[in-house]
């Protein structure tokens, strides 16, 4: 059994002629929470695009809990244990919490499930649903449709819906965009929550959540991974001091 979660060997990524990966190498071992950061453009969403299958690689390798997943399809992935989230909230607006949650386990459990297998497996989702609702803080608000949740309880909403399977591999895309101070720091609250335990990968510029989560930072910069390290090291990178323009490090708010 591999010890990492998720590895990138010299991943490269092209459209067209513009080589926008350019040999990305990163490890992130099993339990631990990691931060993509890096100027804009320099290749972090397209990174997740590939770890999740929606891009394929140009050349290089993408390994999950030790096997390589290239060519695999997005669900294939996710079969295989790895969840993401999207910049912009990917929930039925009509549907409730509860049942933007149901909806999300039943997926996760798929076709493997046999006629009587399957009535056991709406009882699952049932209780999963309930559960993942109790975690992500929303229970009060179950029976109301997703679509009048304000815009933190529908980011909120979209973590549970992204860990509701189960994955222990969750990526999140941007968890804390728009949201004002005290709720970012709300949502770095829950995103602790429900990663206990798990592997976390997530792109995120507000610096006060990267520090706040994240045991190890990846910089980013042209498609490579300049530096991966804790945040007190990164913070002290004369490399990723130099690629944040001004020579300024990053830092939290
Ligand atoms: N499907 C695509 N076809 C062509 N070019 C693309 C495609 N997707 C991304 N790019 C280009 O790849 C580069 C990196 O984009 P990407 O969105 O990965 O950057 P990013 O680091 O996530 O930026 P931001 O922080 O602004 O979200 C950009 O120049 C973008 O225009």
């Amino acid at each position: 059994m591999s010890e990492l979660a998720v590895e990138l060997k010299d991943v490269r990524k092209a459209f067209g002629r513009a080589e926008i990966i350019r040999g990305a190498n990163l490890q992130v071992p099993k339990g631990q929470r990691y931060a993509i950061i890096g100027p804009n453009g320099a290749g972090k969403s397209t990174l997740f695009n590939l770890i999740s299958g929606r891009f394929g690689v140009s050349s290089g390798d993408i390994l999950l809990n030790g096997a390589s997943i290239n060519g695999l399809k997005p669900f294939e992935i996710n079969r295989r244990g790895l969840s993401r989230s999207f910049q912009i909230t990917n929930i039925f607006h009509r549907l409730s919490v509860y049942e933007n949650l149901r909806c999300a386990v039943l997926w996760s459990l798929g076709y493997r499930y046999s006629f009587w297998q399957r009535l056991n497996g709406l009882r699952d989702a049932h209780e999963r649903a309930e559960m993942v609702l109790e975690q992500i803080g929303l229970r009060r608000r179950r029976d109301v449709a997703a679509g009048l949740l304000t815009y933190a309880e529908q980011r909120a909403l979209e973590i549970g819906v992204t860990i509701a399977g189960g994955a222990e591999v969750i990526l999140l895309d941007e968890p804390t965009a728009g949201m004002s101070r005290s709720e970012s720091d709300h949502a770095v609250e829950l995103i602790r929550r429900v990663t206990e335990g798990k592997t976390l990968l997530m792109v995120e510029h507000d610096m006060s959540v990267v520090f706040g989560l994240a045991d190890k930072i990846a910089v980013v910069v042209y498609g490579e991974v300049i530096a991966c390290d804790t945040p007190a090291n990164i913070r002290a990178n004369a490399r990723v001091q130099e690629a944040y323009l001004g020579g300024h490090a990053p830092v939290e708010a």
